[in-house]
């Protein structure tokens, strides 16, 4: 999978003008976007201060005119506030723009009932789209083409990788995977900072250590052919400190928990569909 392309500047709106929506916005200048074809409807005042400071990106605070010209409607609202957002804009969008969600949980269905139309792609995003080092998995409605497909993919590929799933509901595990995921590898980081705080290290060495082995685990696993499990087993030398450590979690049930906690992110994500979807 590439990890970017050249886009061809189309017209891009986005409604909310948030964290997700930097983080796009950000790879779109970077590639090359013009901020004069990038829209941002954004109601708080230092959001909008941010986004003309970061990538001279003048936002609205209300939906209104200059909509008109989208051919793309990013939606990076919260779930809580999406129908209330889609109903203020639906008015001044054209019904031939292609919709990009990047809501956690807010079905398809939802969306096509608030907008009028059925030409809309869902993407779980995370914020390692930053530093153009994101994952995102993706989920077309049938009524879009593979030009809108092809469309979705040009802004994505500024953010880093992607994958498209098949089922909207894949959606939910994507989310509690990779969309929440940094923050599970954020916790894991800290519990290891602190670790080695504890063991005597100065602070920004246990940083740097956690850090770097996280990036070199990472990149190990991404680069072999081997499973998670047998790298795993190879540094665990018998009756050495890693044998030590691992036989420590397992008996305290660290991957059972680890795992039942990301059934609990998709479990909220289908919440969400329920609490905010109607
Ligand atoms: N953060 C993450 O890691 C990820 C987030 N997402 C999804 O991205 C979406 C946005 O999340 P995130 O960027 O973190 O949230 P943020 O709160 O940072 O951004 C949302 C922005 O939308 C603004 N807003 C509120 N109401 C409206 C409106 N009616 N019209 C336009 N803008 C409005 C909010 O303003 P105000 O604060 O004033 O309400 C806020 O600035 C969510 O649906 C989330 O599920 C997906 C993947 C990862
Ligand atoms: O926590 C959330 O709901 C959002 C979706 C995935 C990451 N952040």
């Amino acid at each position: 999978m590439p990890t970017h392309t050249t886009t061809t500047h189309l017209t891009i709106a986005f409604i909310g003008g948030g964290n997700m929506a930097n983080a796009l916005i950000g790879g779109l200048i970077a590639q090359g976007q013009p901020a004069a074809q990038i829209e941002v409807v954004e109601p708080w005042d230092e959001a909008r201060a941010r986004l003309l400071q970061s990538f001279g990106v003048t936002a609205q605070a209300a939906p209104g005119a200059a909509l008109a010209r989208a051919d793309l409607v990013v939606w990076a609202v919260k779930p809580q506030t999406f129908r209330d957002a889609a109903h203020a804009a639906a008015p001044h969008l054209p019904t031939t723009a292609l919709h990009l969600s990047v809501a956690a949980g807010i079905p398809t269905a939802s969306i096509a009932r608030w907008l009028g139309s059925d030409r809309i792609v869902r993407a779980m995003p995370n914020t390692p789209a930053l530093v153009q080092r994101g994952m995102t998995g993706l989920f077309a409605c049938p009524e879009v083409d593979s030009a809108g497909r092809a469309q979705v993919e040009q802004v994505i590929a500024t953010t880093g990788q992607w994958l498209w799933v098949e089922a909207e509901a894949q959606l939910d595990a994507v989310t509690a995977l990779s969309g929440s995921g940094p923050a599970y590898v954020f916790l894991f980081l800290e519990a290891m900072e602190q670790a080695g705080i504890a063991m005597g290290l100065p602070a920004t060495q246990a940083r740097q250590l956690a850090v770097a082995t996280f990036q070199g685990a990472s990149a190990l696993a991404a680069q072999s052919h081997e499973a998670p499990e047998v790298l795993r087993q190879r540094v665990t030398s018998k009756g050495g400190t890693t044998h030590a450590a691992i036989s420590h979690m397992q008996a305290q049930g660290v991957p059972e928990h680890f795992i039942a906690a990301i059934r609990a992110a998709e479990q909220r994500a289908r919440e969400l569909a329920q609490e905010f979807g109607e």
